[in-house]
């Protein structure tokens, strides 16, 4: 695969994946580029079509499945969410670190592709202060905070198996853990900034 190694960031909902990641956006602006995955949920405040996800229909998101359009795609939660190639592809063209947000299903199906990336997994302190940051949050209804819940209970405990993820980095401290973050990812920062250079 041409280009930088892209990044899988995966973990719990709510253990704060998209708050590290929107930081690192941030702040290396035009080193790292975020794989827009397609979801069949609905958007929440604030989220926008083709930024934080493609909202589609079931059904579309199927075709586009039977089509061969998607590198994995799986169910979370009552919804289907996929990594399409061309997701993927937009961000390596730029020749941008390739950032994945997926769950526990999708690491593993990324694990029979060719996409080589580095594995991280994100964890929130306990399960306890998972379900107040998803509370807190005020995204889901009581039904989709119990099947989040039950899915990161599932997930924790896979976390811990060798093998899985490269990088295990708990979010207790928000600045300690995005430090964590930038540290397993400043040798493949370093690569894009040199070459940018050159
Ligand atoms: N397999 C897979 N999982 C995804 C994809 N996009 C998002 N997810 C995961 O789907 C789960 C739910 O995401 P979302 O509805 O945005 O809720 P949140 O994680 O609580 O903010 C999270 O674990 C995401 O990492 C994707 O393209 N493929
Ligand atoms: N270290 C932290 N301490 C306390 N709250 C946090 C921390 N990191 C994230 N949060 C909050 O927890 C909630 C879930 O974080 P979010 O980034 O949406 O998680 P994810 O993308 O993994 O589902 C958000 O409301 C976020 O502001």
């Amino acid at each position: 695969m041409a280009g930088p190694r892209p990044i899988v960031l995966s973990g719990p909902s709510g253990a704060g994946k998209s708050t590290l990641l929107k930081k690192l956006l941030k702040e290396y602006d035009g080193v790292f580029g975020f794989s827009i995955s397609h979801t069949t949920r609905k958007p929440r405040q604030g989220e926008e079509d083709g930024k934080d996800y493609y909202y589609v229909s079931r059904e579309t998101m199927q075709a586009g499945i039977a089509n061969g359009e998607f590198i994995e795609s799986a169910e979370f939660s009552g919804n289907m969410y996929g990594t399409s190639k061309a997701a993927v592809q937009d961000v390596q063209a730029k020749n941008l670190i390739c950032i994945l947000d997926i769950d526990m299903q999708g690491v593993m199906n990324i694990k029979k592709t060719d996409l080589k990336p580095i594995y991280i997994t994100i964890l929130p302190p306990s399960l306890e202060a998972l379900e107040k940051r998803l509370r807190d949050r005020k995204t889901e209804s009581e039904e989709s905070l119990q099947k989040r819940l039950d899915a990161a209970r599932v997930d924790m405990e896979l976390s811990k198996q060798p093998d899985i993820f490269d990088v295990s980095i708990v979010n207790d401290d928000l600045e300690n853990a995005y430090r964590q973050l930038k540290d397993a990812l400043i040798a493949e920062i370093t690569k894009v900034q040199n070459a940018k250079k050159s």
